[in-house]
């Protein structure tokens, strides 16, 4: 069965989950994204991956409560960021369903969904409004949005000519401003510099702290104890451990070594 719900239901479902996953499964080819007819998207039986496709994820099962902060650990390749988006409503379940009950702020690519073309200043317009801003609001938060970003004199700058920090500054700062209570934040931190990561953390500790949920992928061993209380462990595109973040990231320190997850580099 394929159920996602990509408009979000408001309020937290009988038992209290504000994300509600369950046996979640998505198959990619080898050398491209699969091609998926209606009949297959409509199809009430399990499908059987191709021989050149592979299921990504498979399994998944996990409920999530407003406010927790989640790590999603695991080597590369294993799923993080699929998960992510599937949670996002970017990318479509092959099997199981995603329950997505509040609005979801992702920042899940480097470029934040952000158009090439488009100048900063209009992205800022145009991603605000998509997450239901009006213009007034938008006006009435540019100046903070552009000023936490610190890029100045780039606000009319096509955002493709902005370096990957650049990119990463503007883009947080917008996904972060929104009022949705759901942020996913997936290993774009990595690319800024020192000052802005230490910013950029001092805005997810509000925002936790106001309550809304957090969805965070990273290799920073430090930043996941720091932000997250829960972990989710994927190996293969298989869920092996939900459970407290340090148990989660000793489970996989385990498994690899310790300092399997490098601390994020201090530029
Ligand atoms: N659109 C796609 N088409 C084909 N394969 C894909 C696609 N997206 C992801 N994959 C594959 O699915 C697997 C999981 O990818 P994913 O990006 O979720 O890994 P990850 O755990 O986030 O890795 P990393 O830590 O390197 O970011 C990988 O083998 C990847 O190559």
């Amino acid at each position: 069965m394929v159920a996602v719900e990509s408009t979000p239901v408001v309020g937290t479902g009988g038992n209290g989950h504000v994300i509600e996953v369950a046996g979640l499964g998505i198959h990619f080819k080898r050398n491209k994204r699969a091609r998926r007819s209606f009949k297959d998207l409509f199809a009430g039986r399990r499908r059987r991956a191709r021989p050149d496709e592979f299921w990504a994820l498979r399994n998944v099962s996990f409920g999530i409560r407003p406010g927790e902060a989640i790590g999603v650990v695991g080597r590369n390749g294993q799923g993080k960021s699929t998960l992510l988006k599937l949670i996002a409503g970017v990318l479509i379940a092959d099997e199981g369903t995603v329950t997505v009950r509040e609005n979801v702020a992702p920042l899940i690519e480097i470029t934040g969904g952000f158009v090439d073309d488009l100048s900063v200043r209009d992205n800022v317009y145009l991603t605000a409004g998509l997450h239901g801003m009006s213009r007034k609001q938008i006006d009435a938060k540019f100046d903070a949005i552009v000023d936490f970003a610190d890029i100045p004199g780039f606000l009319d700058t096509p955002y493709k000519h902005l370096s990957s920090g650049m990119k990463v500054r503007i883009a947080f700062s917008v996904i972060t401003s929104l009022d949705e209570p759901i942020l996913i934040v997936d290993e774009v931190l990595a690319v800024g510099d020192k000052a802005f990561r230490e910013k950029c953390y001092g805005r997810i500790e509000t925002l936790l702290a106001e309550g809304r949920t957090l969805f965070f992928v990273s290799h920073s061993e430090r930043d996941l104890r720091r932000f997250c209380t829960r972990g989710l462990y994927l190996k293969k595109g298989e869920l092996v451990m939900d459970g407290p973040i340090d148990d989660v990231i000793n489970r996989y320190n385990a498994d690899y070594g310790m300092g399997s997850i490098p601390p994020v580099i201090d530029a």
